[in-house]
């Protein structure tokens, strides 16, 4: 293991609340730089696990360094490199924009130019707009801009686009794009297969308190049982028996006259020597890669 390249360090975390363990042995290791993904379906304990690592809760078990310090004992510390995204409940709804953001550079020894940050983020034209008044995607920005605000190293961001229409979101992705190039190391909580899979470098898929996958998003693809799909429509008829045999074969399937068999790419090379074995002609010969969608349901399906 390279030593010294994580950031963020999560060690057989554990957490219960009232005897219910809802973080059972979480450990992961955030590189710096880098988009880090944490997918899980509701109540995997994804919000615990990212509370953990901001220091507002403290694990039953386990350990946390964030830049080699601890959240909880470090408290201090660690606010000053770590940006959070804020619950929305947690601002007063008579502040407006300009004040919210005033405040919070203040809170922070080497601030961004909260202006410069609130014009990258559309929100200049909202300065004077309480926070009860604005809109939902404004208020996600806003809360993505104090996270940033105080020119953390490391940023989490929970629910990121929740809420935001699918234009406001993209617009969303691009700016946490940039945020990374910027050098700043971004932890997101996310339910959108689409975000983690353009966003993030590597994911971790928590179910049920566990890690259950770590990988790129393309790694997860890949490790599906069935993560390639092949269809076509052969000039003579072929047994099912014969493609059932297949390497990596998972399953065959008849639509009318095509045939569609998940499998792997050695699945892929075995049907096309099949085929030229016979003498057949595949039409309209299709491969297509399984989605993000289908690896996680794969994966938190083997987890229960
Ligand atoms: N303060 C608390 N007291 C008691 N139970 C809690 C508390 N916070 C969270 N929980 C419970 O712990 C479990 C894990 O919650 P958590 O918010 O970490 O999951 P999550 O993966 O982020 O879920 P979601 O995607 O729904 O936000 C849930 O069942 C939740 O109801």
């Amino acid at each position: 293991m390279l030593v010294g390249m994580a950031i963020i360090e999560v060690n057989g975390v554990h957490k219960a609340y009232a005897g219910r363990t809802v973080v059972d042995g979480v450990s992961f290791a955030v590189d710096e730089g880098e988009i880090f993904g944490i997918l899980g379906p509701n109540g995997a304990g994804k919000t615990t696990t990212v509370e953990c690592v901001g220091g507002l809760r403290v694990p039953d078990a386990g350990t946390v360094r964030v830049a080699g310090l601890d959240p909880v004992a470090d408290h201090d510390r660690v606010t000053r490199l770590l940006g959070a995204q804020l619950q929305e409940s947690e601002l007063q709804p008579k502040l407006t924009v300009a004040e919210a953001l005033e405040l919070y550079s203040a809170f922070y020894p080497d601030p961004a130019d909260w202006r410069e940050l609130a014009e990258r983020l559309g929100l200049h034209t909202a300065y004077g707009t309480r926070f009860a008044k604005l809109s939902g995607g404004q208020k996600q920005r806003l809360s993505i801009a104090l996270a940033l605000v105080g020119n953390p190293r490391v940023v989490v961001l929970d629910e990121l686009t929740t809420g935001l229409d699918p234009r406001a979101r993209r617009d969303t992705w691009k700016l946490i794009e940039d945020v990374r190039d910027s050098g700043v190391t971004v932890l997101l909580v996310t339910h959108f297969m689409e975000e983690a899979r353009q966003l993030c470098d590597r994911i971790a898929v928590i179910d049920k308190g566990k890690v259950v996958a770590l990988d790129t998003p393309s790694g997860l693809i890949g490790r599906a049982d069935n993560s390639t799909v092949i269809s076509f429509t052969p000039s003579r008829p072929l047994a099912d028996s014969e493609l059932e045999q297949l390497p990596g074969a998972a399953s065959v399937e008849r639509k009318d006259d095509r045939i569609v068999i998940s499998g792997t790419d050695e699945t892929v090379n075995a049907v096309i020597s099949l085929l030229a074995r016979h003498s057949i002609t595949a039409h309209r010969l299709r491969v297509s890669e399984a989605t993000l969608d289908d690896a996680y349901l794969d994966l938190t399906e083997q987890a229960a």
